[in-house]
């Protein structure tokens, strides 16, 4: 069943520039779904748009449809909280969702009490239990400290902690673990991967590497200047590519793993486009 689908999706600029291009596709309940592509193809601004977040500049049309339900057709304020419920979100950067002058454990259970009827205290506990299941060690000092005061990696396994604690039924992970080194990249992905299988959530991960989305994704949606231009199960885009860009793409994945000396196609890595 598909809990978000997006159909006809196009955004253009302000002067009219037709940055993302009459784009259709949906989440599948407890799937995984990448949008894979090179830079400026269009990936985070399509999940802006199911996000609500667009820039004001920018004009949308097409449908959003969240369980049936319309988006589009929502209030600023509807929108805001299905996306903190139901929607959860990891950014790239920890900045861009954690507050630089609030404790850890206090935004959780601002985050927690905005959305539920329970109590600070509760959402404290349940905050403290998921801070343990992204493996962070020493919870309770983790939740009195600043985000300045924790490392990259550990900053990105709070704001994973953060996206899923409310139990959203879809997750947007937009390049989450591309400012990490390769070491700790690839253990952020195998948690995250097996959270969302374990939540039996849907997710929309957003990259430009390769063997990352043939790692995580059920299906794969390759974008290129706006336009996805060939998209299904990440077996068949993988395998059997159609269109002369994939094709061109697992061209270059293979001859990455060759020259690198046969990494499994199965461990994430930092091949990019
Ligand atoms: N507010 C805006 N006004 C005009 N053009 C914009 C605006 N925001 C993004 N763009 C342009 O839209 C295109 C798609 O941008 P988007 O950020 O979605 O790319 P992307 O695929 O996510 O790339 P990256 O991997 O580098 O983040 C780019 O050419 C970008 O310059």
């Amino acid at each position: 069943m598909d809990v978000v689908e997006i159909k006809n999706l196009s955004i253009r600029s302000a002067e009219g520039q037709l940055l993302v291009h009459d784009s259709s596709f949906s989440l599948e309940s407890g799937k995984t779904h990448c949008l894979l592509g090179e830079s400026g193809s269009g990936k985070t601004l399509t999940s802006k748009a199911i996000l609500g977040m667009l820039p004001a500049d920018l004009h949308m049309s097409g449908d959003i449809l969240f369980r049936g339900q319309n988006l589009n057709l929502l209030s600023k304020k509807s929108w805001r909280q299905i996306r903190g419920k139901h929607i959860g979100t990891i950014f790239q950067h920890p900045e861009q969702a954690l507050h630089p002058s609030i404790p850890i454990g206090r935004q959780f259970s601002d985050l927690m009490c905005s959305h539920l009827p329970i109590s600070r205290y509760e959402a404290e506990k349940q905050a403290e239990k998921m801070l343990s299941r992204v493996l962070l060690k020493d919870t309770a000092q983790v939740m009195k400290s600043y985000s300045h005061e924790l490392s990259g990696g550990m900053n990105q396994r709070v704001m994973i902690a953060m996206a899923l604690l409310p139990k959203p039924e879809v997750v947007i992970a937009d390049e989450p673990t591309s400012a990490l080194d390769v070491t700790t990249q690839a253990e952020i992905i195998s948690l995250l991967r097996h959270l969302i299988w374990d939540l039996k959530m849907s997710m929309l991960f957003i990259t430009h590497d390769l063997l990352l989305s043939s790692y995580l994704a059920d299906t794969i949606g390759v974008m290129r200047s706006g336009e996805i231009i060939e998209q299904g199960s990440t077996e068949r885009i993988l395998g059997r590519p159609e269109h002369e860009y994939t094709k061109q793409l697992c061209r270059y994945r293979s001859q990455r793993i060759l020259s690198k000396g046969g990494n499994s196609p199965n461990a994430p890595s930092s091949t990019a486009l």
